[in-house]
């Protein structure tokens, strides 16, 4: 244990809930979980994908989605100069750039700093289209644009911050640009699924952890949000050496974590991953293409 009185590494909150339809009861759960994390000192907070809200239908999900100029941001720009804190807010249904023609929405991830100006906003770029027999049914991309970008990580009072959401977890690559280009932190807000959540999530979570020798930050969506969906929740954090260092329990709730920059540089330096990479041997996986339907 080294809890140094004098020089307390900076702390942070993963929040885990169960977002409804109903935007301005999700705000308040929301708004609660953040002024608990800062009346206990968090600096950052991090909420999950679809924190704005779950629709139980394509109709009804499309029909709340707004801006960033919106008054939903606007309310979350004012809780985090409020409280002083720095927001995640993974997972926005952002109104795309031809709405009026095409009503296609991004799935967005922002960033606000404690005076609750937006900071970073990255578009998710790997959407979740995925039939699982009798299971799981989703199809992201009817209504959803693919983010066009990587964006590079955000300096924040905890270190710096990559921006992915949720199914980016399963592709290794973009963990590993953010890393490259700096990230000490990786953030993956999410509503995974009960049937692949209970498959592949810590595993995931801590292999990538592990891999980009990064702190991983998985705020989540847990329980029933309608009749059709549930989410599997366990939002946890995840130090780069791949210990589950935070985790929430059961319902609505946070969890906390302190960040030690000094530990992700003694883990790169005692074992240099980064250095030993055969770069000249990978080419080909990273150019492979997506082959037609089967
Ligand atoms: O639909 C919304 O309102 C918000 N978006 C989501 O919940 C997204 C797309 S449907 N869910 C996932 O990516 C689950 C991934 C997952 O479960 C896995 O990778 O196994």
């Amino acid at each position: 244990m080294s809890i140094v009185a004098n020089a307390p590494n900076p702390l942070i909150a993963a929040c885990q809930m169960t977002s409804t339809a109903n935007k301005d009861q999700n705000f308040a759960t929301c708004s609660r979980l953040v002024r608990e994390a800062a009346s206990r000192s968090a600096c950052m907070v991090f909420l999950p994908e679809a924190f704005d809200f779950i629709g139980s239908s394509t109709e009804e999900t499309l029909s709340q989605a707004e801006t960033l100029q919106g008054d939903l941001i606007q309310r979350y720009k004012g809780l985090a100069r409020e409280c002083g804190v720095w927001l995640s807010l993974g997972g926005f249904h952002e109104r795309g750039n031809d709405w009026e023609n095409d009503r296609r929405i991004y799935n967005s991830h922002l960033i606000l700093d404690g005076k609750g100006s937006v900071v970073s906003v990255y578009r998710k770029t790997h959407l979740f289209d995925v039939e699982l027999e009798g299971r799981v049914s989703l199809k992201e991309s009817k209504f959803t644009i693919p983010g066009p970008e990587i964006i590079p990580p955000v300096s924040t009072p905890v270190g710096k911050v990559g921006l992915e959401i949720c199914y980016d977890l399963r592709f290794p690559e973009i963990s590993l640009a953010l890393a490259q280009e700096g990230a000490e932190l990786l953030t993956f807000p999410s509503a995974f699924t009960l049937t692949t959540g209970l498959a592949h999530w810590e595993v995931l979570l801590r292999a990538r952890a592990i891999e980009t020798q990064c702190y991983v930050v998985a705020a989540a969506q847990t329980g029933r949000h309608n009749e059709r969906r549930t989410s599997f929740g366990h939002a946890m954090v995840v130090d780069p050496w791949g210990c589950v260092v935070a985790q929430c329990t059961e319902g609505t709730g946070l969890c906390y974590a302190q960040v030690d920059l000094q530990y992700v540089r003694r883990i790169r330096q005692e074992m240099p991953i980064v250095m030993h990479r055969r770069a000249d041997l990978y080419g080909k996986v990273a150019a492979i293409k997506a082959t037609p339907n089967l």
